[in-house]
């Protein structure tokens, strides 16, 4: 028998819903975490049905993400390597989510509405659709699940960093009312380098287009992503200059 932690860090971390105890209901999910890099994960603390595809995914992932990445600089106008020289490939999050039927599904969700706090978000999903809904204007819409498709969302960290060039998205997943279960997994990419400041990159900012958003250590930023429960996008709207503006 093996038991795993909810603390998620070296190895895997194994919870149902990793804001448990900040939220004011539980969501219909569990949740298998492992940070992939830039330090591997203790292998031995990865269930070993997994692990040798979640190694493969992951360098894959990578693959992608640089080629991503060198698209979103260019389309801001700067040097496609930038994102790269900012570590962003290199501290990555995989969570694999479990979300099996719910007996009541009117009564709760299966992962709250959020925005992702990092740079992109990777996301593969099983063929259980009609669950994972992204938010355009005021209206829900559902991110239909197309065999082979990867669902990219842009996070937080880069729509600051882009001084809003670039929205993050907000989504959520609604609790399963079906029998089989829900399974998708998500590779976030977020920057190792934890002794620069981040904020709008120089590059994008000018007299016409003045910084939206403070600087921040990345530390500070992800302390308060895990101290709060998963809401909307109150990430973004606390770094404004002018946070009365939604
Ligand atoms: O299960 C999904 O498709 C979404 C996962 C997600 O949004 C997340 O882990 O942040
Ligand atoms: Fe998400």
């Amino acid at each position: 028998m093996r038991f795993y932690r909810r603390e998620a860090g070296k190895g895997a971390a194994y919870s149902t819903n990793f804001d448990l105890y900040q939220s004011k209901a539980a969501s219909w999910r569990d949740t298998l975490q492992m940070r992939m890099s830039p330090v591997e994960p203790d292998w031995e603390a990865v269930p070993e049905m997994c692990r040798a595809a979640l190694a493969e995914w992951d360098k894959a992932v990578a693959g992608l993400g640089e080629e991503l990445m060198s698209i979103l600089c260019e389309g801001l106008g700067i040097k496609r390597e930038k994102l790269k020289e900012l570590s962003c490939l290199e501290g990555r999050v995989c969570v694999s989510h479990y979300y099996p039927q719910c007996p009541q599904p009117e009564l709760t969700v299966g992962l709250t509405s959020h925005t992702d706090p990092g740079v992109l978000t990777m996301v593969v999903q099983n063929e259980v659709g009609g669950l994972l809904q992204v938010k355009c204007g005021d209206e829900w819409v559902d991110v239909d699940a197309v065999p082979g498709a990867i669902v990219i969302n842009i996070g937080d960290l880069l729509q600051m960093m882009s001084n809003d060039e670039y929205k993050s998205v907000q989504h959520r997943v609604l609790a399963n009312p079906v029998e089989g279960a829900r399974v998708s997994i998500a590779v976030f990419f977020t920057p190792s380098n934890r002794d620069i400041l981040y904020g709008p990159l120089p590059e994008v900012i000018s007299t016409t287009k003045p910084a939206v958003y403070q600087e921040f250590k990345y530390e500070d930023y992800i302390r308060r992503f895990f101290t709060k429960e998963l809401d909307g996008k109150t990430l973004t709207n606390f770094y404004k200059f002018d946070n009365t503006k939604a």
